[in-house]
């Protein structure tokens, strides 16, 4: 069981005699085992709420709780993925994987099953002993993908993961993604800019208005992929094809485009 409340929560940053309110009022309950993506206009405050969820940071008012204990610090039962898929270039693919299991105290023999069973799963089978910089971009993110389910933590946080690879590469690893997700379910908090990626990839979308962000509306999007057996389409791009996609997609393009300010005429 592992939920993550936003109860009220607001972020007002202070330069010198500045201040001003990045975040206010955010209210969102992602539930056990759900994937929520966050799409907002840029300066929203998704990173932000993304680095309370993890304990990076505390927020002004409200708290943010995982499986009801207010988040104070970071903890190994959350694992963040970022961006920039910060592995440590003088580890190898295996190293860096297993980096944060020492740290649980798993033991040794479950260490190895349970890389093991992530490298096949993310296909780096092969590139166990290769470093970083020996890999392309995708293969670095899945390393890096591999390393944060291979904790088994309760809630997987995910800022953009995507946003640094080609286009390419970022399908791949969406199909990837959606395959971890339905097979191995965890409660997950994805940020990214991109409509269809959300749409694609989480049960519901939350949009945030633009600053002070705050959840403006929350799209249900895994009653229809039932519905409509998503998951049973060979690829992504047959997915986004379907008529029920491409009307979530425009209505959340739409509320988006309300946000930043552009509306549609
Ligand atoms: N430590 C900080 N000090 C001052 N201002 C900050 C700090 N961190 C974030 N901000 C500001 O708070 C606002 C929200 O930032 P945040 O990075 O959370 O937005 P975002 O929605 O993730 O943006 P983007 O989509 O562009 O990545 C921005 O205006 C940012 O400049």
């Amino acid at each position: 069981m592992a939920t993550i409340e936003f109860n009220n929560v607001g972020r007002t940053f202070h330069q010198g005699d500045q201040s001003f309110v990045a975040l206010k009022g955010v209210n969102l309950e992602v539930g056990d085992r759900e994937f929520v993506a966050i799409v907002g206009p840029s300066g929203c405050g998704k990173t932000t709420c993304m680095r309370m969820a993890a304990g990076l940071e505390q927020p002004s008012a409200g708290n943010v709780r995982v499986d009801r204990e207010v988040i104070t610090k970071p903890g190994p039962d959350r694992a963040v993925v970022f961006q920039q898929f910060a592995l440590f270039p003088w580890k190898t693919v295996w190293e860096n994987i297993e980096f944060g299991l020492h740290s649980l105290r798993v033991p040794a023999k479950e260490c190895t099953q349970r890389i093991e069973q992530y490298i096949a799963l993310m296909g780096l089978s092969g590139y166990e002993k290769a470093f970083p910089h020996q890999l392309s971009g995708g293969m670095q993110q899945r390393v890096a993908i591999a390393r944060a389910y291979v904790l088994d933590p309760k809630v997987l946080l995910m800022d953009e993961p995507f946003g640094a690879l080609d286009a390419q590469t970022r399908v791949a690893m969406q199909e990837e993604l959606v395959r971890l997700a339905r097979r191995h379910p965890r409660t997950v908090l994805f940020i990214t800019h991109a409509v269809d990626e959300a749409v694609y990839l989480a049960d519901r979308v939350v949009v945030m208005s633009r600053r002070p962000g705050t959840v403006r509306e929350i799209i249900d999007v895994k009653s229809i992929r039932e519905a409509e057996q998503w998951d049973a389409l060979p690829c992504i791009e047959d997915v986004m094809d379907q008529p029920a996609f491409v009307r979530l997609r425009t209505q959340i393009g739409k509320l988006l485009r309300e946000q930043q300010g552009r509306g549609v005429h």
